[in-house]
């Protein structure tokens, strides 16, 4: 069997974000276009693709298949020779392990067709502002809603070789956080005619981590991060502005209300404490991943049967991913494979074990064959 490890250090190099994924469109097209294509129908849709390889079965049934393409802005550090040549963009999520993935499923699959068709999605904008919602909108989506869906994501902690999934709840409900203030900047010698941001931001972060501690139940779950935060100029000048960006976690939909009536609440005490306006916004929902209960323990079992993979049931993940809306209209399920890296996702120096990748292709195409 062919590799696609140079397919996946080609689309390293060219990392680009939600809706900006050109490149990386343009590389998928050129290399499907080389694939068999009598059996293939190709449309775009924004940055995506759909591609269905058509079944040759009397009643065929529509599997689908889908992988993410953008990539993170973060400055790569893992001086491979394939790094990112996008000043500030990295495959950090490995995206460009699941892309070269699933084309290596669809070139097995284009040069011999199944009785199913089997539809290959290639969606934009995972990391946001959400591909998923829009894609299972869009008129190529309806002509081919597929009976099943499957996805993967690499996951550093397993090794190569490793799978790991569970039925029902994998991963969580997310929402963006964007929080605005703005009071009055001044000369650093004057406080007291000032309205100090970075002051009532350092006071919004603290209490803002109060509402897991002390407002959900500690056998519930939930996250609340703020991953960005932008004030000031210099030092001696008073802040007029701050903005704060995160994001929000929860496993039970209800638990994400109660996070938001609480940020809300610590927001209105933060205007009045410090004198200033406060701006929320709760952006880009993504509903949880959860698996579809009897497609996972048949996948399961298939693994559990495969030489090329060892199967481990895993517990559920505070990770979010637009998949979930697929699996909220199609039955079907995500899993993680094992790629190995000291380094976690979202991190500048993530270097997946690229062992994982060809015996990923061989393992999801006979999945598909078994169906
Ligand atoms: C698998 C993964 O890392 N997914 C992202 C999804 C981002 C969701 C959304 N844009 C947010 O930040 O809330 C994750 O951060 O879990």
């Amino acid at each position: 069997m062919e590799s696609f490890i140079q397919v996946r250090r080609d689309l390293h190099k060219i990392p680009e974000v939600g809706y900006q994924e050109f490149k990386t469109q343009k590389y998928l097209l050129e290399y499907i276009h080389t694939l068999p294509q009598e059996s293939i129908s190709i449309k775009t849709w924004e940055t995506g693709i759909f591609v269905l390889v058509k079944g040759t079965g009397d009643h065929p049934r529509t599997l689908a298949y889908r992988t993410d393409i953008d990539g993170l802005p973060i400055t790569e550090q893992t001086n491979l020779p394939f790094s990112s040549e996008h000043p500030g963009y990295m495959h950090a999520c490995g995206h460009d392990f699941h892309m070269s993935i699933a084309l290596g499923v669809l070139t097995n699959l284009s040069r011999e067709p199944l009785s199913d068709h089997i539809l290959f999605i290639f969606q934009p904008a995972e990391e946001g502002p959400g591909g998923a919602a829009r894609m299972l909108q869009s008129e190529e989506m309806r002509e081919w809603m597929p009976d099943e869906i499957m996805g993967l994501h690499i996951a550093p902690e397993y090794k190569a070789g490793e799978i790991a999934v569970k039925e029902g709840l994998l991963f969580a409900n997310t929402s963006e956080l964007k929080i605005m203030l703005k009071g009055k900047g001044g000369h650093a010698a004057y406080p007291h005619k000032t309205k100090d941001m970075i002051v009532a931001g350092a006071h919004l972060i603290t209490q803002l981590q109060s509402i897991v501690a002390r407002s959900i139940d500690p056998l519930n779950s939930a996250v609340i991060t703020v991953g960005k935060l932008e004030a000031g100029t210099v030092g001696n000048i008073i802040a007029e502005t701050a903005e704060l960006n995160g994001t929000m976690r929860s496993l039970d939909p209800e638990v994400m209300e109660t996070l938001k009536t609480r940020v809300s609440a610590i927001c209105d005490g933060i205007a009045l404490a410090f004198d200033c306006e406060v701006k929320i916004e709760f952006n880009q929902p993504y509903y949880m991943v959860y698996n579809d209960h009897q497609l996972t323990a048949d996948f399961m079992a298939f693994a559990e049967g495969h030489s090329a993979i060892t199967c481990i049931e895993c517990d559920k993940a505070m990770t979010g991913e637009d998949f979930g809306y697929f699996l909220k209209k199609i039955p079907g399920f995500m899993f993680w494979l094992g790629v190995g890296s000291e380094y976690g996702l979202h991190h500048a120096k993530l270097n997946p074990d690229e062992k994982a990748i060809d015996p990923a292709i061989g393992f999801i195409t006979d999945y598909l064959r078994s169906k």
